[in-house]
């Protein structure tokens, strides 16, 4: 049976996005982002879950860092969930005057803290269902976590539904190491980064060839280059699949204009969102022309 390492421990967010991505896959939990990378890439597992962007907070760093760096692994699927907080404490606390979780869930919940914690200081954990851990075990008074965290970590529920901002999202992929990739289906997402070169509009001719052909950015997100001060490499997500000719097309000229291009995977997008197309940039399009410049070279056609 396959092995799936999910950012745990049990509780996460990034554990439910599993059970939705895993299809019948035995699941286990590591502590870290970078740990579910290595285990994958030592083949200890066949897949890894981690979370990769959240509407509120952006991109998950230790996600994007792991993914540009060492033995490349690529999103095989994508999971998207509405993220809402419980709060949890002991049954003994009165007074909660620490409250953890993790960093892009506090930044989530700044604004409900201040109004309704005001002398809580808050804590980073590892994760959110981690803070829950640390509140069973005394370390903090309560945690702000996943909501089926509580069926992990019998806990004292202080509020539920919380959220700064109605309608919160995260975004979690599903890695594997390189092989067969999932079938285009129309409403697909393609990722890749890409260390542009340090001169004047290097960037720019890089979004220009997609632009170019009609191809929708989804996200760019800059990370720095560790030891190289001032140096960025781009993540960039864009509608479509690397099976479709457009997509293919437009792969090629990135790669044509720089030589470190590292593909992170074509999977449908959870939203079901299907790609736009302009006009005289579809697939067709694409086929038709590299026929009719066939036939002009077989002197069929002028
Ligand atoms: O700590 C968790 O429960 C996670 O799965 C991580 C994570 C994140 O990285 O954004 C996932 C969803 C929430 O936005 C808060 C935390």
């Amino acid at each position: 049976m396959a092995r799936i390492a999910f950012f745990g421990p049990e509780g996460t967010f990034t554990e439910q996005a599993a059970r939705s991505l895993a299809g019948g896959a035995e699941l286990f939990p590591v502590e870290t982002i970078s740990a579910a990378l290595t285990v994958v890439r030592k083949g200890e597992a066949d897949g890894a879950c981690v979370p990769v962007e959240n509407s509120v907070e952006g991109p998950v760093t230790a996600t994007l860092d792991g993914l540009a760096e060492d033995a490349p692994l690529v999103a095989v699927a994508e999971a998207l969930l509405p993220v809402q907080f419980s709060v949890l404490s002991r049954d003994d606390v009165e007074t909660v005057r620490t409250v953890a979780s993790h960093p892009h869930a506090l930044a989530q919940v700044r604004l409900w803290l201040e109004r309704n914690l005001p002398e809580a200081r808050p804590v980073v954990a590892s994760s959110t269902a981690a803070a829950a851990v640390g509140v069973q075990r005394g370390e903090y008074d309560a945690a702000v976590a996943a909501p089926v965290a509580v069926e992990h970590y019998p806990l004292r529920v202080l509020a539920t539904g919380v959220a700064d901002v109605p309608d919160a999202r995260t975004r979690f992929l599903l890695l594997r190491p390189p092989g067969p990739l999932p079938e285009p289906t129309g409403a697909d997402r393609t990722s890749i980064v890409v260390a542009a070169a340090n001169r004047t509009g290097s960037l720019a001719e890089l979004l220009t060839e997609l632009a170019m052909r009609g191809i929708n950015l989804t996200r760019l997100d800059a990370r720095p280059i560790k030891g190289d001060f001032g140096m960025y490499r781009f993540f960039f997500d864009f509608e479509g699949h690397v099976a479709e000719p457009r997509i293919a097309d437009a792969l090629a000229a990135l790669r044509r204009r720089c030589n470190n291009v590292r593909f992170l995977g074509s999977h449908p997008r959870a939203d079901g969102v299907e790609a736009t197309v302009q006009a005289g940039a579809g697939n067709d399009d694409f086929v038709n022309a590299d026929a009719w410049v066939e036939s002009v070279r077989k002197g069929e056609l002028a």
